[in-house]
This record gives structure tokens, sequence and C-alpha cells, in this order.
């Protein structure tokens, strides 16, 4: 079929091309362009403003490390915020850890949920889960708005810091996590790519080491789709108890997987979680954690 190809300021000098078999859905939200197609290889892809943002395939790698990392590194997590992730695959994730009683989950682009829920229902059965409550809004505003202290948890499941998603990775946006966090609480948000986009990483650490007392934590995972192969994260933890005791590198959380849930975990367990915050001499070199 026709290739579709990706090429955006964020990567200069290099496109990205998925062979295409058919488009399933093209429409604009009042944030963005949304894109379906059925590609050849990767099942269907998920595109919005042409940045590829999840395919059939691959999904698992990051939706699995991106709940998991956070949420496997404290002790029974109870209350959880999700940034973003309209899709569900994230909230899919989330459900799995019993210890979970709330997931408020706010999203932009309410389009973005409906074309997931009609296009990619393995995503977003995450929606059906009780816990779940649902907020269509600006999250610099949610989280303005929101009690201190309330989360054990916030994921920031955010596209790239360039249309809707350019302020979730500013100073005063960190704050107001910081401050919805309760002590020893963490946050995991989308960090980029270790080959492409190192001064992006060092702007994230230098802002949340200023923010978040406890420690910060660089991880990252193999996704093909992406930009370079492979997406980073970083996981930050505020100050107070037990967090001293916390090491996001060795899961405390043993979880129960797919036990708990028909779908198996295809990308995520222990030895994953240890590894993802293993880095290269390049990066450790190019940038500070301290
Ligand atoms: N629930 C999946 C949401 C997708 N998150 C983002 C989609 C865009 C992607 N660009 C990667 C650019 C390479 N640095 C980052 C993850």
């Amino acid at each position: 079929g026709k290739k579709v190809y990706f090429n955006n300021p964020m990567w200069p000098g290099e496109a990205h091309s998925l062979a295409v078999e058919k488009v399933l859905y093209k429409g604009n939200s009042e944030f963005q362009e949304v894109l379906v197609f059925e590609s050849s290889t990767y099942g269907k892809v998920l595109v919005l403003d042409g940045i590829v943002q999840l395919t059939e395939k691959d999904e698992c790698a990051y939706q699995e490390m991106i709940a998991h990392l956070p949420l496997c590194s404290i002790p029974s997590p109870k209350t959880v915020l999700v940034v973003g992730g309209g899709d569900g695959g994230v909230l899919r994730e989330i459900s799995r850890h019993s210890s979970v009683e709330q997931i408020d989950i706010c999203e932009i682009d309410k389009m973005v949920i409906d074309v997931s829920k009609r296009f990619f229902p393995e995503l977003a059965v995450g929606f059906e889960d009780p816990r779940v409550h649902l907020y269509i809004a600006d999250a610099v505003d949610f989280l303005r708005c929101a009690p201190k202290g309330k989360y054990d948890a916030v994921i920031v499941d955010s596209s790239d810091p360039v249309g809707p998603a350019q302020e979730l990775v500013g100073k005063p946006f960190f704050e107001t996590v910081a401050r919805a966090l309760r002590p020893g609480g963490v946050l995991c948000n989308m960090a980029e790519s270790m080959w492409l986009h190192t001064h992006l990483i060092q702007d994230m650490i230098y802002t949340c080491r200023q923010t978040f007392k406890g420690s910060v934590h660089y991880a990252w995972a193999s996704v093909p789709t992406y930009p370079s192969g492979v997406i980073g994260f970083l996981i930050c933890s505020t100050d107070g108890p037990p967090v001293d005791f916390i090491n996001p590198i060795n899961p405390i959380e043993k979880l129960e997987g797919a036990l708990k849930h028909k779908r198996e975990l295809r990308f995520y367990n222990s030895e994953m979680h240890s590894a993802a915050f293993a880095l290269p001499s390049f990066l450790k070199r190019e940038v500070t954690f301290l």
C-alpha cells in the first residue's frame, strides 16, 4: 500500500514511514489533526498532527512501562492521576494494580477518546474500569485546582511538547504536580528520546530537581515506531517517608499481572523494570542528574 511519511522539526533530517493498507479516519479536533490508518505490519496506527502516538503492535512497551515503572516503585498506590492518555492504554495498565482505588484522567481532546473507543478497543477498554473518573479539561487548570497531596502517583502520558502538550514540560506545571502529590508520591512523565533530545531531557531534569525534593531518575524503553526507536520516562518522587527507602530501580510491588487480567503483560516485568534505568555512557556524560 502507499507509504505515509512522518517528518517533523522535532527530529530534523529523518523521516519515518509505515506502509498504509487503508486510512480509517481523518479529522480535525479543536486541538489537532487526528488520523487512524491500518498499516501493513504494525496493526492500526494513531497519528496526531503527523506524529505517531501508538500502533497496535508496539503500544504495549510504552503503556506498560509508563504505568508500572511508577506504580511498582511505591507501596500500594491508591489514588492515581493520568494527564493525557486519552487512548485509554495507560488506564488499562493501571487497572492491573489491585491496591488502586481511584483513577482520575484529565484529557484535553475528546476526539482522541472517541476515536480510540471506535478503532482501538484493546486500549479504550481502560475506560471501562469503575475506578476511572474522566475529566475533559486542560491539565494545567485541572492541577491548579487539584487538592494538595491528593495523589500517590501522577502519570503524564502526553504527546510531544509542541501543540496542545507544550505547557506540560514547564516549571509551573511540574510545581502543580508536586503540590498534588502526597509526600512520598511519584510522578512519571514521557521524556522524549536520548538520541534526539538530550537538551530537552536536561531541561526537564533540571526543573524536576528543583521541584521534586526526592529523587529524579531517567528510564527508557524500545518503541520501534517512535523516532529513534526509543522513548524515555522521567520518574520523580516527592520528599517525605518512605520515599527515602524507595529506589524506583528495584520494584517493590510485584505486579500480579496476567492473573487479574484477561490480557497478559507483553513487555513489562521486574527485570525490564530495573534494566530500564541503565543508561548509555553518552547520556550519563551529557546529562547531569544531580
Ligand atoms: N498513550 C500513548 C500516547 C503517546 N505518547 C507520546 C506520543 C508521541 C511520542 N513522540 C516521541 C518522539 C520521540 N522523542 C512520545 C509519546
